[in-house]
């Protein structure tokens, strides 16, 4: 009745953004995404405690933020067929929450195969990716390692809407993301809400979202090849395109930073000079470099110069994996 897994955040290298089912958390568009390591959130959940409690990174986790947690384990509940009774949550990070990590799909990669393993339920990596996928649906992402697809799916139910694995962490092993942290500030419009003013008022959505289909395959061929340069720019057309639908809602959005603009021109001008180097961007200002061992420390030193207060050098992170040890 108690089990604890430890997970991964992701990053997406085509990105996914907008859902055509806000309840069940089901995307317009398919997308595609890299494991990080060493980054990683634990969570221990125990079924049979005497109430339910969520403790997030050292605090109980109160209003919509324990609604979310506990909606999942209710989720699981279900899919056991039988009381489990209240549930104790604990989960911990090992990286900064605010820096627009993704602490959520690490979280709740976490919670759903913990979730499950706890409530006794076999194995199963569809299952959790889809249980993963109603707490945050970047979270489908996590459950596996590597690069993963979230493929959109087409049911109402959701029940194909869920991530595969498409080459492990092994595949591509040189291939290195540093995360750029210009601004530790939490953003003022969550993805969630970004998103969904995008999908209701950018005139661009409907292009946004048949072209991340299209990307999704291509970006598939790139990383088979391990051609970065193809794959650099892929990214960061994906990423320009994204942004555009922000700045074309209403009222438009900003997620970009003078400090990110600055990085992505000062990477255009050490590409030049043969850095090999490229950018993705998440809801927010702090970029993501895209390099090889060879260069990350010319990325880092990249980003430092352009103002990041901090910088985490990434490697392809591996499965969510249950643990012997439990956070209590
Ligand atoms: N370890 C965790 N377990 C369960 N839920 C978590 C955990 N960490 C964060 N969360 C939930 O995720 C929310 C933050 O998610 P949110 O999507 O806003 O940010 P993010 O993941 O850091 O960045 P992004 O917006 O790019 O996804 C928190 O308010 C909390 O509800
Ligand atoms: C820009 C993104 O990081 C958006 C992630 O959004 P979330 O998965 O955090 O959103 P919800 O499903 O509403 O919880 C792109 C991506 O990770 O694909």
């Amino acid at each position: 009745m108690k089990a604890t897994v430890r997970a991964h955040p992701n990053i997406a290298l085509v990105k996914y953004w907008g859902k055509r089912d806000e309840a069940l958390i089901l995307p317009h568009q398919s997308s595609l995404s890299l494991t990080l390591a060493p980054i990683h959130v634990t969570t221990t959940v125990e079924f049979g405690a005497a109430a339910d409690t969520v403790e997030l990174h050292g605090h109980a986790a109160k209003g919509s933020e324990r609604d979310r947690v506990l909606r999942l384990l209710d989720a699981v509940r279900v899919q056991a067929g039988r009381d489990l009774g209240p549930a104790k949550v604990v989960s911990r990070g090992d990286f900064p929450m605010a820096a627009g990590l993704a602490s959520s799909a690490a979280g709740f990669a976490a919670l759903a195969v913990a979730g499950c393993a706890a409530a006794g339920l076999p194995e199963d990596t569809r299952a959790s990716s889809i249980l993963a996928r109603r707490g945050s649906g970047s979270a489908c992402r996590s459950v596996q390692g590597g690069f993963c697809e979230w493929q959109r799916g087409e049911r109402a139910d959701g029940e194909d809407s869920y991530a595969i694995q498409r080459f492990d962490a092994g595949h591509w092993a040189d291939l290195r993301m540093v995360v750029a942290i210009l601004d530790r500030g939490e953003k003022e419009v969550k993805s969630r809400d970004g998103m969904k003013n995008t999908v209701e008022t950018s005139p661009y959505y409907p292009a946004w979202v048949k072209d991340a289909e299209a990307e999704v395959p291509r970006a598939r061929e790139l990383i088979a090849k391990k051609d970065l340069e193809a794959l650099g720019e892929l990214c960061e057309r994906n990423a320009w395109r994204m942004h555009c639908t922000t700045l074309s809602a209403d009222p438009p959005l900003s997620y970009l930073s003078p400090a990110t603009l600055g990085l992505i021109q000062h990477l255009r001008e050490q590409r030049k000079k043969g850095v090999p180097v490229w950018f993705t961007l998440d809801a927010g200002p702090n970029p993501v470099l895209l390099t090889t061992s060879a260069h990350e420390v010319a990325a880092e030193a990249l980003a430092r110069a352009c103002g990041a207060v901090d910088v985490v050098r990434c490697v392809p992170g591996g499965d969510a994996t249950l643990l012997t040890e439990h956070l209590f």
